[in-house]
């Protein structure tokens, strides 16, 4: 169990309690600014709690070592920044670095990544030469390159195609079957809807809403937190949402 206990961070989050179960996966949805990366870079370790805790499985986060942490959790970040032309191929091999595992599975993990990802034609590339897209993907492949029980990710599906997209809430899917706790920030509503377990609805800072995707996007938190009206459109292959702004 992961849980925030009445965490406040100045204008950022606001004694926000929330119990995060094992194993699931937890999309964080809510409009700009409401929170969502501060959530995620709190439980990261990133931030300053100034009142409250986050435990993890009982023990508050800011107990553990830096060490402790790495083996714990992954963290992909809203934005990442690629500076030095280093091949896809190595790239993948230095985000293993201090991970601890055995040989058999870094090497294991590192080719599942790549494949995964369909890296195959990228892995000669220099990072800084890869197209946006294409470097998001290099980057939650990355973060499958070392396999760890919590695993954050700040709008993984952002800037990449449909079809990555897809894969990507597919592949993390796969991840919590193993048994892994996944939590994203995640603006795209209707992915969230099919894929997310459950989902924490943030505004201003504050938790509105925590539980199953039907119950959390109501017309009603959706009017208050969004400010828009959303007919839903679900089958088996999906769902979709056409919405419109309120007094819009
Ligand atoms: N380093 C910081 N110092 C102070 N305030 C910050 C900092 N980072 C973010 N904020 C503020 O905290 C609030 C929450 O920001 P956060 O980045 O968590 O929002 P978000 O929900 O992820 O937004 P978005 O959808 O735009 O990415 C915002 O009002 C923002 O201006």
């Amino acid at each position: 169990m992961l849980k925030f206990v009445d965490v406040t961070i100045a204008n950022r989050l606001t004694s926000l309690s929330v119990s995060i179960p094992t194993g699931k996966l937890v999309g964080v949805v809510g409009p700009n600014g409401a929170g969502k990366s501060t959530l995620l870079k709190t439980i990261a370790g990133l931030t300053h709690i100034e009142h409250g805790r986050v435990e993890y499985e009982q023990t508050d986060l800011r107990s553990y070592s830096a060490d402790k942490r790495r083996q714990l959790l992954s963290y992909l970040p809203q934005f990442s920044q690629f500076n030095e032309p280093v091949t896809v191929g190595n790239l993948l091999q230095l985000s293993q670095m201090n991970i601890r595992a055995s040989s058999a599975d870094l090497a294991c993990w590192q080719q599942n990544a790549m494949e995964n990802f369909e890296l195959g034609n990228l892995q000669c590339r220099p990072i800084t030469e890869l197209s946006g897209g294409e470097q998001r993907r290099v980057a939650i492949a990355c973060m499958a390159t070392c396999q760890r029980p919590l695993m954050l990710l700040d709008e993984p599906v952002s800037g990449l195609d449909l079809y990555y997209q897809l894969l990507t809430m597919d592949w993390l899917k796969t991840c919590v079957k193993k048994g892994a706790t996944v939590v994203i920030a995640i603006h795209d509503l209707a992915l969230a809807a099919q894929y997310c377990d459950q989902l924490l609805m943030l505004n201003n800072g504050k938790a509105v809403a925590f539980g199953c995707p039907n119950d959390v996007l109501s017309d009603t938190n959706l009017a208050h937190t969004f400010q828009v009206s959303v007919d839903w459109l679900c089958n088996e292959n999906g769902v979709a949402m056409l919405a419109n702004r309120l007094n819009g």
